[in-house]
């Protein structure tokens, strides 16, 4: 038989399988159906000429990244008008669906159910089509399933085997990424009680992310800027060196200063700064660590865990102390926190342990994903346990102060376009002489800006003003203040000692105690 002869007896055989699937499908009951759909399809993908790849939305417990890496790649092909663009071949009558999101400006184009669309790849024709299933009623189950099952199948000649696994799927999730990037919408998920946490079902809720903080418009001194940024982007193209110091590819961040001095801010500029997502984490919503855990599988990489006022979330405050007092009891307590279980510092009610949240950030299973970073804030550092505060835990502990000179000069820029040249000289003096004495956050002196934003002068007089009356308030009850100093908050000093035993104790010890001693400004990378 002639090799033209073959092929021809193979591709009517093909079509003759596809036509009594078709009519199986319409005549026979649903269970017999599929079972015939099954054999029929396996039948015809081993006398094809095609291989097939299946992309599932869900792969196990994980959400599949490749998943959503198609279907950006797949929606970005599609121009408004309904037609392809010319890469992916001529697909004019493919049915869309559009999509918009809440609050979102645009609208998003995507496969229909069960639709395909073609596209070509460095001369491969491939095909895609987005399959959606409705999962098989089960009796009884621990564990709700999903309704639908959801994926993509790829159809590729067998010639083009090699070159679609080696480059066309690393092309998608580059492109995807892309994509994303250019787009600029990020996503700020955030968790609630109860969320089923099956297989499907999303335990994040998302909105669009439209903070407008920035690296430019932080009110921070610009040394301490610059070297936050440098950090950033030292992470996220370090892959080589994450990989070749066999280190996971996180990092973690400690924010803590009073309210009001842009704590939230920064995380913003961050996530701007990277094109990342934020996953902000309501630790009291979490009803124990396997839920913890289950929510940071669900997370994706290039993305940004916040745990916000960590030192209200859960008691991780108490635990020193308490350990003193074992200590003086029987002399004998665990020093390792790993091995603290729900004991010590749980809270009455949630049982999330801190060991629970050191495993999340630090654990084997913090490494499920990858390029991920991770923020603590705290008003209060001297509460915090000094396990999240041992070296290895958070690389760099970031001390967010009061407004100073160089912060002042920054928030005059954002809200009343002023440079430093348009201030008058004896004005712009006087705040620089009065603005460290007076303790003002950053939040505060927004406020005054913002009150007069119409009125230039009328904002810097009133600034002026403002931070004036703040050095007299402050240096009338700093006597007072001094007096009751000294008398109470032997805890405080409890507190700092232990800061400074801590320091000692951290292998980075150095940097670390230098970090505290220079509190007020550092940027302190552990
Ligand atoms: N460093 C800063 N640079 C620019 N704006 C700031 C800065 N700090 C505060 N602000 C302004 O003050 C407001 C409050 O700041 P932000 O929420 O970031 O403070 P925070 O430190 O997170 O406070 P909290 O501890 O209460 O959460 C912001 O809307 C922002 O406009
Ligand atoms: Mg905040």
């Amino acid at each position: 038989m002639k090799m033209s002869d073959y092929w021809t007896t193979m591709a009517s055989l093909v079509g003759m399988l596809a036509f009594c699937q078709t009519i199986l499908q319409l005549v026979f009951p649903p269970e017999l159906r599929l079972a015939f759909v099954h054999l029929l399809t396996r039948m015809r993908h081993v006398f094809s000429s095609h291989t097939y790849f299946d992309i599932t939305e869900i792969d196990g417990v994980n959400t599949n990244e490749l998943y959503n890496a198609v279907s950006l790649y797949l929606s970005s092909s599609v121009t408004v008008n309904g037609s392809v663009s010319s890469a992916a071949g001529n697909n004019s009558n493919t049915r869309l669906s559009l999509t918009r999101v809440p609050n979102s400006s645009s609208v998003t184009f995507g496969l229909s159910n069960n639709d395909r669309i073609t596209d070509v790849f460095d001369g491969a024709t491939v095909l895609w089509e987005h399959v959606v299933v409705q999962r098989q009623v089960q009796s009884f189950s621990w564990r709700p399933m999903p309704e639908e099952k959801r994926g993509f199948t790829l159809q590729i000649s067998k010639r083009d085997r090699a070159l679609v696994l080696d480059h066309y799927l690393d092309h998608i999730v580059g492109k995807a990424e892309e994509i994303r990037r250019r787009s600029e919408e990020r996503l700020l998920y955030t968790n609630s009680r109860g969320v089923s946490l099956d297989a499907r079902s999303h335990p994040w809720d998302s909105v669009r992310f439209k903070h407008p903080s920035t690296f430019e418009t932080l009110a921070m001194d610009p040394e301490r800027k610059r070297r936050i940024m440098e950090d950033l982007r030292e992470f996220a193209n370090g892959q080589g060196f994450y990989q070749k110091t066999g280190r996971a590819w996180k990092r973690g961040y400690l924010l803590y200063g009073p309210p009001g001095t842009g704590k939230s801010s920064l995380i913003a500029a961050m996530a701007n700064y990277l094109g990342y997502d934020i996953y902000d984490l309501e630790l009291t919503e979490v009803q124990n660590n396997s839920e913890l855990r289950k929510l940071l599988m669900k997370t994706s990489s290039k993305s940004i865990i916040v745990i916000e006022d960590i030192d209200c979330s859960i008691s991780l405050t108490k635990r020193d102390k308490v350990k003193k007092k074992n200590k003086s009891n029987n002399g004998c307590y665990d020093p390792d926190l790993t091995s603290c279980g729900s004991g010590l510092m749980d809270e009455p009610g949630s049982s999330v342990t801190l060991s629970g949240l050191l495993n999340f950030t630090d654990g084997l299973w913090s490494c499920c994903g990858s390029e991920r970073i991770f923020v603590f804030t705290t008003n209060h550092i001297e509460k915090l346990d000094s396990a999240l505060l041992r070296s290895g835990r958070m690389d760099m502990h970031i001390h967010m102060g009061f407004c100073r000179f160089q912060a002042l000069k920054i928030l005059l820029k954002n809200y009343l376009r002023m440079e430093e040249g348009d201030v008058d000289g004896v004005v712009l003096k006087e705040m620089e002489e009065c603005v460290e004495e007076a303790e003002i956050t950053p939040a505060d002196v927004s406020e005054v800006l913002i009150r007069n934003r119409s009125d230039a002068e009328k904002a810097v007089r009133e600034l002026v003003c403002v931070l004036k009356e703040r050095v007299v308030r402050r240096r009338k009850s700093g006597g007072v203040k001094k007096k009751k100093e000294e008398g109470e908050d032997e805890e405080e000093e409890e507190a700092e000692e232990e800061q400074e035993k801590r320091a000692l104790d951290s292998p980075n010890r150095n940097r670390e105690f230098f970090g505290f001693e220079n509190e007020k400004d550092e940027v302190e990378e552990k």
